[in-house]
């Protein structure tokens, strides 16, 4: 195949996963104009352009190098390696993402006893994920048939045509308004960054290597705060000791208030509202939590 000088991303066209992946491009700096018919958008900045299609496809396109790099659930990325993809060389999952989390599960009727995966041995298993149902069966060493449906999988109990299911949860509201409960998980879930084991080694590898650094740039500020307060010195200690886990805070002299200091503080996630009070207790004020947008450590 002819070698690109633009990288290619693929992603879900139109799904749970479209929103927050664009997001995400977004802020690694990533923007495109979208094409008229909408399946492939140009990257305006950067060489760097997407496509989108159904997500179940986004492994297979990575495979045969039509795309560089794919966002896509875990479960879709598993499932391809074990079904289609299992002659080709397999997809390295180069960052996990932290959205689209969900997991795949055995679901029973709600009064069909379950101990134990062994109870399931001779047992009829609806799914659209063949592969990964199969493999989770021969690792527990579990004889049951499998039913494989395109959707609408957690019908099937009712229907007659299996005696469990093993599909995506996640409130599990989806089980309890089809009289079903989960016993056991397969797969934890979320959206990854897919793509070959080995990067190209040109142009566009440096450009991955690039936007996997704006990538944990991202991922790591995404839940990191910036704690902004005013505090005495001799409160300093008190309230140091209550600050949440992060980098040492910086201090800094107020202007006209030498008994007084201004403290910045880089937290790892969220600061709550008890916490707030605590500190203010210890003797700060003038408190402030911003978000952090970027970072370049
Ligand atoms: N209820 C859920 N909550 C959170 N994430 C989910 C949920 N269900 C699925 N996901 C994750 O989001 C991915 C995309 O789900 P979606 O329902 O949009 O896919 P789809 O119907 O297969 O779409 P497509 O048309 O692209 O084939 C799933 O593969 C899974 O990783
Ligand atoms: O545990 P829950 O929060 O209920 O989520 C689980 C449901 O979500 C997904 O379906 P989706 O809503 O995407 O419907 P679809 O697969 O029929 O399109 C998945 O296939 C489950 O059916
Ligand atoms: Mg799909």
């Amino acid at each position: 195949m002819k070698t690109r000088d633009r990288l290619r991303i693929a992603m879900q066209k139109s799904g749970r996963l479209t929103e927050p992946a664009l997001d995400l491009l977004n802020r690694c700096g990533l923007s495109f104009r979208q094409s008229r018919d909408k399946l492939f958008c140009f990257g305006e900045g950067e060489p760097v352009d997407l496509l989108l299609v159904r997500d179940d496809d986004i492994p297979g396109l990575i495979a045969q190098g039509v795309c560089d790099l794919g966002i896509v659930g875990r479960n879709v990325l598993s499932e391809y390696q074990l079904t289609d993809g299992r002659e080709a060389e397999p997809l390295a999952e180069w960052r996990p993402l932290g959205f689209g989390r969900c997991r795949l599960s055995i679901a029973v009727p709600q009064e069909m006893a379950y101990e134990e995966v062994g109870q399931l041995a001779g047992r009829r298993i609806a799914t659209s994920y063949p592969g990964l149902l199969r493999e989770w069966l021969r690792t527990n060493g579990v004889d049951a048939g499998v039913v494989t449906l395109a959707g609408s999988v957690e019908i099937a109990p009712r229907l007659g045509t299996a005696d469990a299911i093993c599909d995506l949860v996640q409130s599990g509201g989806t089980l309890v308004a089809n009289h079903l409960r989960e016993a056991d998980v397969l797969l934890e879930s979320e959206a990854v960054l897919a793509g070959p084991q080995t990067l190209p080694v040109d142009e566009r590898g440096d450009m991955i290597e690039l936007l996997l650094k704006r990538l944990d740039g991202v991922m790591q500020v995404r839940e990191s705060r910036l704690l902004l307060l005013q505090t005495s010195r001799s409160a300093l200690e008190a309230v140091t000791r209550l600050l949440p886990g992060g980098p040492q805070p910086t201090l800094l002299p107020v202007a006209g208030q030498p008994d007084q200091l201004m403290l910045q503080a880089l937290c790892a996630g969220e600061v709550s509202w008890r916490q707030l009070e605590e500190i203010k207790k210890a003797g700060a004020r003038e408190m402030f939590v911003l978000p952090v947008e970027k970072m370049l450590a």
